[in-house]
């Protein structure tokens, strides 16, 4: 396990360059598997559950050409579908919560697909049923072992079908449309997640061959077709990773540059943060954060207490909601924040608490933020992270604290930020990794 060292207090400068979009990467991936031809990907962040999916479709017959730092050509030419009965399978597929991706394409292409109940952050119950109603809906056949949490589909054939899905799942939305797209007839799908990152993979079904409309929206329209062809596809930047970037440069005084932030594919996250009272400034593509010593949390119009809350695209992710929550720390005023999605995500705010920030936990799903205004400093202390999104709240707020803090368990940062404490280091900060 390993940790980092953190010496907090200074305020960092200079630019950085958000990473290809974790998120969207694990569907890409899995995408390659519903095509022979070659698939070249640009923007792949080196994390390590991306990492951990493109090894799991290697292992399952897939070529996997490394072309750069950031490329890789995936050919998935023959699957080795008998190698998902492996002990070896069981194991690299249940520790990341993309895994669960590659059933769609599997079961397109195959007919059939298993997985173990994949792994990805311990922050509540996170059910698939989303994901295996829909397969049903088209026509498969599935199996849950609770002895060894292991499901299995099976269909000879798939059939488009309307299906009303039971939530707006994003990577049940991901999974049904890669089911879908080589079924036979038309699928539409309704209640369907429509964020960016389901945009992009349905744009790069698209030009593989496959025939989806409602892109962005909510009810798609899938026109099955035999089979699909290679592409070349460029990630997004990874909009968690620029929220994370603004909360950085609020909580630490720093002057930041974001550098191609992707902008248009933001949603509310810069109004969000604005909520907060942080000023942005956007360039072109470049979202500038001045160091700001004070900043002010706004009320609601008749003057009542902000509540940040979580909803599915368009509303505002559940991932940036630890990094509003610890963000609001520093400012002055008070912030609700309510994590509708995920019932374990806040119990972090334990750790923020002992170093001295002023926040109730109200119950597992609500914490409000009292902001300190700067009147006083959060402590050093040493701590654990228990989740990706945690993780890096809590980095933030010991690069704000004075003296120095010591975060175990940063494999739970890894999972998500490419090269965290480099890209730090290069900003400027005081952090160490110790192994
Ligand atoms: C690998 C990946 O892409 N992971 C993301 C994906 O996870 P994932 O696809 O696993 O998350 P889901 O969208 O399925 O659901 C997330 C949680 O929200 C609940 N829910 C979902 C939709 C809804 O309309 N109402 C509702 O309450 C679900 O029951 C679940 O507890 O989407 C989540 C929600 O944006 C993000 O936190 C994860 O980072
Ligand atoms: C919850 C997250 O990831 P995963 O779905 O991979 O656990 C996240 O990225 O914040």
């Amino acid at each position: 396990m390993s940790s980092f060292r953190i010496k907090g207090g200074s305020a960092l400068k200079g630019e950085i360059i958000p990473q290809g979009a974790k998120n969207e990467a694990l569907q890409i991936i899995s995408a390659t598997l519903l095509t022979a031809e070659p698939v070249t990907l640009h923007k792949i962040p080196n994390i390590r559950d991306v990492n951990k999916l493109i090894e799991l479709i290697g292992d399952m017959g897939a070529e996997v050409e490394k072309l750069d730092e950031e490329s890789y050509r995936i050919t998935a030419k023959e699957i080795n579908v008998e190698f998902l009965e492996s002990k070896e399978y069981k194991e690299k597929a249940a520790s990341l919560r993309g895994s669960i991706m590659i059933l769609g394409p599997l079961l397109a292409r195959y007919g059939k697909a298993k997985i173990p109940k994949p792994g990805g952050d311990k922050i509540g119950r996170r059910r698939l049923d989303t994901h295996f109603l829909g397969f049903q809906a088209l026509g498969a056949k599935f199996n849950y072992s609770s002895k060894d949490a292991f499901y299995s589909i099976d269909a000879t054939d798939l059939n488009g079908k309307y299906i009303h899905l039971d939530e707006a799942s994003v990577t049940g939305t991901a999974n049904i449309i890669m089911a879908a797209v080589l079924s036979k007839g038309t699928t539409t799908l309704y209640n369907a997640a429509c964020e960016p990152y389901i945009q992009q993979l349905c744009r790069m079904l698209n030009r593989m061959g496959a025939k989806i409309s409602g892109l962005g929206s909510n009810l798609l329209h899938i026109e099955g077709v035999k089979q699909l062809g290679g592409t070349e596809h460029t990630l997004l930047p990874d909009m968690i990773e620029v929220g994370s970037f603004i909360g950085l440069a609020a909580m630490t005084q720093s002057e930041i540059t974001i550098k191609g932030a992707g902008v248009e594919h933001l949603g509310l996250i810069p109004e969000v943060f604005r909520r907060l009272g942080i000023q942005m400034v956007i360039q072109n593509d470049d979202i500038i954060i001045p160091a700001q010593k004070h900043y002010e949390i706004d009320t609601f119009i008749d003057g009542s207490i902000m509540t940040v809350a979580d909803a599915p695209w368009p509303g505002f992710t559940p991932d940036l909601l630890s990094i509003v929550l610890v963000t609001a720390i520093q400012a002055k005023g008070t912030v609700l924040v309510h994590q509708k999605m995920f019932e374990s995500r806040l119990f972090f705010v334990d750790k923020l608490i002992d170093m001295g920030a002023q926040i109730i936990l109200c119950d597992p799903h609500r914490a409000t933020v009292i902001g300190l205004d700067r009147k006083q400093n959060l402590r050093g202390i040493k701590m654990s992270s228990p989740d990706i999104r945690a993780g890096v709240s809590l980095l933030i707020a010991a690069l704000s604290a004075e003296g120095e803090s010591v975060i175990s368990n940063v494999e739970q940062i890894d999972r998500g930020y490419q090269n965290i404490d480099a890209r730090l280091k290069a900003l400027g900060a005081n952090i160490e990794r110790l192994d």
